[in-house]
Order: structure tokens, then C-alpha cells, then sequence
């Protein structure tokens, strides 16, 4: 259904047999089409702005790609989540009427940043709105990892919970530790000031090039990827999926890494390796993993990192809070609204 807001402010169908002089006028305005279910402010965003009307996939599961390619034909924008694959098959199916696509995520590996820049449509993306929330999840998932907190409650609910023992479920704390951060961006700096005041000793980062002014926010030092892998007692990977980091935490990585160390992972599975990373971790070469993400997604129920108990494994959740995935629709919404006027977005990516 095509909607926009009527004068009245309610949702108004577009039906050909009721076409007054409101209804031409309104299917006039650029054609916008929201690939899923977004939180409520991005969408009343959408449609209080008098400047578009939409057609939303209005489920929690993604769009069928076949539908989805018949959905996008004509429009003048999208917006999207990192579910969709927007590539030259999805831009030639919409034609050449789009102008911008703007996705409720920080993360843009999902989009052929080529093809969109060929074809001069703008993007639009989500950072900053969630940098809270996903550093908090991180620091969540480190602990729960490396304090073994999953294992735990399974032994307290399972009746593995005996008498109090000396050596029973310890792990590795973070005081006097050193942690790692691979991809220093405003998500390391977030977990770096989040695990200070748990009297980490140290911080290091690695990146394509030293990035002197986040790092001096959390008094980092910038190391190369192998003194990263060689010196931290944590490991958190922030870094964005490119063909550079592509598999890059691999048997490489993890075979100069510490027995003691706990590897997170809250950007995108593509980044690790997973086969070595079932390696190191059933071998011990490390001491645990937390994994935020994986590939594919969801993880099958089947797949061996589920049998290891020094593997956390969520269902990409770290920006999962009402307040923040509200904030990311909302601007998602904004993105699109000031492409479409010609307008700077508040956060687009330059192509
Ligand atoms: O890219 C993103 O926005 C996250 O991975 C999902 O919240």
C-alpha cells in the first residue's frame, strides 16, 4: 500500500477508483519503499513529512529478493536494512528514478558502494545513534565471556552446581589486562571508556594508520596486527567488513595470540575465519570467544562453534534497545528525507 500522511494525518490508501485532486497530488510525491518493519519513530518520520509516500514490507522478516526487486522498480528512494543486498541487480530493477538509498546501519557492507556511486545515488547510514548500545553489548559479551557467565548458569540450572571449588569455572579478569581493539573508531573509543574503570592496564589498537586523535581519548598506542595479537589478554574486533579485513582474524591471528586470551567479536562475521577460529578455540591455543556475529546469519543450530563452551554466540543483538533502534530508524528516515530534498543528510557516506 502507498501511504502518506493525509490532512487529517491519517494513513491514506491510493486507490486509482478514488482518485480526487488530494490523491494526484500526493501520488506526485517521490515514491519511497522501507524493505522491513521499522521502529516507529523513522516511520512516523516518514509519514508526517508530507514529502513522500512509502510502501513498507511490513514484517519482521526480510523482503523475498523476488519481491523485493518488484517492490523497488520505480522508486526515487529506498530504505533499507543490513539484510538487503543492494547491488546492480537490485539498482537496475529500480530503475533510474532512484536518488538515494538509506540504510538503518552503521555497517554498509551490505551495499555495492561502486554500483551506488556510478549511478549518483546518494547513502545514507546510521553512526553515532548506536555507538552506546553496541559498546555496551561488547563490554556485556566480554565478560560474560571471559567470566564464563553462560557456562555458569547452565551448571547452577543443570545440577553441576556441587560443593564450592578452588579452580571451578574460573576465567580471566580484566584488571591489570591489556585490550586490543581492532578498528579504532567511535565504537572502540565507547568499549576502551567503558572498560577503564575496570582498571585495565593498557589499551592497543591497530587500523590501517594510526588515528592519533581517537586514541588519545583512551591513551591507546598503536601497535602493528601482530603485537596486537601477541600482547592483548582482550581482543575486541570493531573494524568494518572490506575486502582488507575480509577473514582477517584467521589461524594467523589467533596462533600468535595468548592461551589466556578472549576474542570479540560485535562488527561482522566476515572478519573472522571461522574454521580457525573452531581450531583455536577447541585446541586452546586461546581461552574463549564472544561472537556477536557470525556467517552466515542466523548461525545454523548445527554449526560447531555451538559445541564449544568457551564460545558465546548471539544473534547480532548489539544494537538491539528500544531507545537506539529508534534513534536509527528516525535518522535513516532523516537521511532520506534530506537526500531526496537535495540536501545534506545529517550522516551520509561520501562515495
Ligand atoms: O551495522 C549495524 O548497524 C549493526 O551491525 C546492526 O545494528
Amino acid at each position: 500500500m502507498w501511504c502518506s500522511r493525509t490532512a487529517l494525518g491519517r494513513l491514506q490508501r491510493i486507490a486509482p477508483c478514488t482518485v480526487t485532486g488530494f490523491h494526484r497530488a500526493m501520488s506526485m510525491l517521490p515514491k519511497v519503499f522501507v524493505t522491513r518493519k521499522v521502529p516507529p519513530d523513522g516511520l512516523d518520520i516518514l509519514r508526517t513529512s508530507g514529502q513522500v509516500q512509502f510502501e513498507m514490507w511490513d514484517s519482521d522478516d526480510p523482503v523475498p529478493r523476488v519481491e523485493l526487486l518488484k517492490k523497488v522498480k520505480g522508486c526515487d528512494a529506498i530504505l533499507c536494512v543490513l539484510t538487503e543486498k543492494i547491488d546492480a541487480q537490485l539498482l537496475e530493477a529500480a530503475g533510474p528514478n532512484l536518488k538515494v538509498v538509506s540504510t538503518m546501519s552503521v555497517g554498509f557492507d551490505h551495499l555495492s558502494l561502486d554500483e551506488l556511486k556510478k549511478r549518483g545515488i546518494r547513502v545514507g547510514y546510521t553512526p553515532d545513534v548506536l555507538t552506546d548500545c553496541v559498546a555496551e553489548l561488547t563490554v556485556a559479551l566480554l565478560l560474560a565471556t571471559s567470566r564464563r557467565l553462560i557456562e555458569a548458569t547452565h551448571e547452577a540450572k543443570t545440577g553441576g552446581w556441587g560443593t564450592w571449588r578452588t579452580l571451578w569455572l574460573c576465567g580471566h579478569e580484566l584488571a591489570n589486562s591489556t585490550v586490543g581493539i581492532l578498528g579504532l573508531g567511535r565504537i572502540g573509543v565507547a568499549i576502551a571508556e567503558r572498560l577503564k574503570p575496570f582498571k585495565v592496564k593498557k589499551f592497543i589498537y591497530t587500523d590501517v594508520e594510526p588515528r592519533p586523535e581517537l586514541a588519545n581519548m583512551i591513551e591507546a598506542e598503536y601497535v602493528s596486527l601482530d603485537e596486537l595479537a601477541k600482547q592483548s589478554d582482550f581482543l575486541a574486533v570493531c573494524c568494518a567488513l572490506t575486502p582488507e579485513t575480509h577473514g582477517i582474524c584467521n589461524w594467523n591471528l589467533f596462533s600468535k595470540m595468548k592461551k589466556n586470551a578472549i576474542f570479540i567479536n560485535t562488527s561482522r562475521g566476515g572478519v573472522v575465519n571461522q574454521e580457525d577460529l573452531y581450531e583455536a578455540l577447541s585446541t586452546g591455543l586461546i581461552a574463549g570467544a564472544g561472537l556477536d556475529v557470525t556467517t552466515p546469519e542466523p548461525l545454523p543450530t548445527h554449526h560447531p562453534l555451538y559445541t564449544l563452551k568457551n564460545c558465546v554466540i548471539l544473534p547480532h543483538i548489539a544494537s538491539a534497545s528500544y531507545t537506539t533502534r529508534n534513534a536509527m530508524s528516525a535518522l535513516a528516515a532523516n537521511n532520506l528525507l534530506a537526500g531526496l530534498r537535495g540536501e545534506p543528510m545529517p550522516k551520509e557516506l561520501i562515495l
